[in-house]
């Protein structure tokens, strides 16, 4: 089996910083770059992203891509409106060195998925995806967490489950990495539908609505593009559907719940703001219908109002649920 030794994670924000604790915490040898770290190298804390946690002096934290370069395997951690770039500067990569993306997104302007992305960026890469429901928090404190880790061969995807793997750590390995990447991104627009959906106090009736909905237009999405039904179902679809559409730990939900409540947007990252017009997009060209994500995309552009988009919603007309 092909042996991963050596991970270097790319991006030390949240999510980066505790997939290098992950794969340290399974006893591989980390590299964790990021772009302004030389305070989070010398404190051993990532303050500004998961204050509290003692990254281990075995870890190295860099601001040197080439340090990146010779490692077994790549996580790449940042958002996803950046992967393009960030992967550009790993040209020197060696020829099929695994390239995990980590993040949860759909490319604004083009509506390419991040192994696409990753495709043009960095074509000597062997694409991989990991995703499913893991809050970095709870993966930073080891927490018990699972997440499916796709790669076109399996046994690409089994080795990383088991260079990254650990009693903290459990991932499935999978072949459908589009199922897993439209899982990923999708679920970022339907939590932010949930956010509103709390905040506007519509009530726990109206939550659950919205996600078994919010996930029959996952489905479809999915399915119109050849995904299969048990990945969406899985951990990266329904499962991280889940987590985030329930928890205002999650930044897409709290931005959402903001919107609801008329309070002032947070600043952290809600990757789902920037996906909900491309998967509309997207799914208007694929004659996919998908209501509750157009009505996330109108509110967020302004064109619909919180109180006209659930009205817009109940009264569509009556149909089979199955349909
Ligand atoms: N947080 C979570 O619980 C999880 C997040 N994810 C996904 O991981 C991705 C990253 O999220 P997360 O880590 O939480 O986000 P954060 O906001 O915590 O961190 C983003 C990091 O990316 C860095 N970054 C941004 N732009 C660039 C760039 N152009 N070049 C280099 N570095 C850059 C930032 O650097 P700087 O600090 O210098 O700005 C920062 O360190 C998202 O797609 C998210 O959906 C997936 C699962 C869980
Ligand atoms: O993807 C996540 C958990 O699986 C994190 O969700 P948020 O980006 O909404 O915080």
């Amino acid at each position: 089996m092909m042996t991963i030794d050596h991970i270097a994670v790319v991006g030390a924000g949240a999510w980066g910083t505790s997939l290098a604790l992950a794969a340290h915490r399974a006893g591989r040898t980390v590299t964790l770059w990021g772009r302004d770290v030389a305070g989070m190298a010398a404190s051993r804390e990532n303050a500004a992203h998961l204050p509290g946690v003692r990254l281990p002096e075995a870890m190295q934290v860099t601001d040197r891509i080439e340090a990146v370069l010779a490692a077994d395997a790549i996580l790449l951690a940042t958002p996803a409106q950046t992967v393009r770039e960030v992967a550009g500067r790993l040209e020197a990569i060696r020829e099929d060195t695994p390239v995990v993306l980590c993040a949860k997104g759909l490319e604004r302007g083009t509506a390419k998925r991040m192994t696409e992305v990753l495709a043009e960026a960095l074509p000597p890469a062997a694409p991989a995806v990991l995703s499913g429901p893991s809050f970095a928090v709870d993966v930073a404190r080891g927490l018990p967490t699972a997440v499916t880790i796709a790669a076109t061969e399996l046994k690409l995807a089994m080795a990383l489950c088991h260079a990254l793997g650990s009693a903290s750590f459990r991932p499935y390995a999978e072949t459908d990495m589009l199922g897993v990447e439209i899982g990923g991104a999708f679920k970022n627009v339907l939590a932010i539908a949930a956010g509103i959906v709390a905040g506007r106090e519509f009530g726990a009736s109206a939550s659950a609505a919205v996600i078994a909905r919010g996930f029959a237009e996952l489905r479809r999405l999915g399915e119109a593009q050849g995904a299969l039904p048990e990945t969406l179902m899985g951990l990266s679809g329904l499962g991280d559907l889940v987590l985030t559409c329930s928890s205002v730990q999650s930044r897409n939900f709290a931005y959402g719940h903001a919107l609801g409540s008329g309070a002032a947007l947070p600043p952290a990252l809600a990757e789902g703001a920037a996906t909900a017009p491309v998967a509309r997009d997207l799914a208007r060209r694929l004659g996919v219908p998908m209501p509750i994500t157009e009505a996330v995309a109108a509110i967020l552009d302004g064109t619909l109002s919180i109180d006209a988009a659930a009205e817009a919603l109940m009264l569509r007309p009556l149909k089979r649920e199955v349909d």
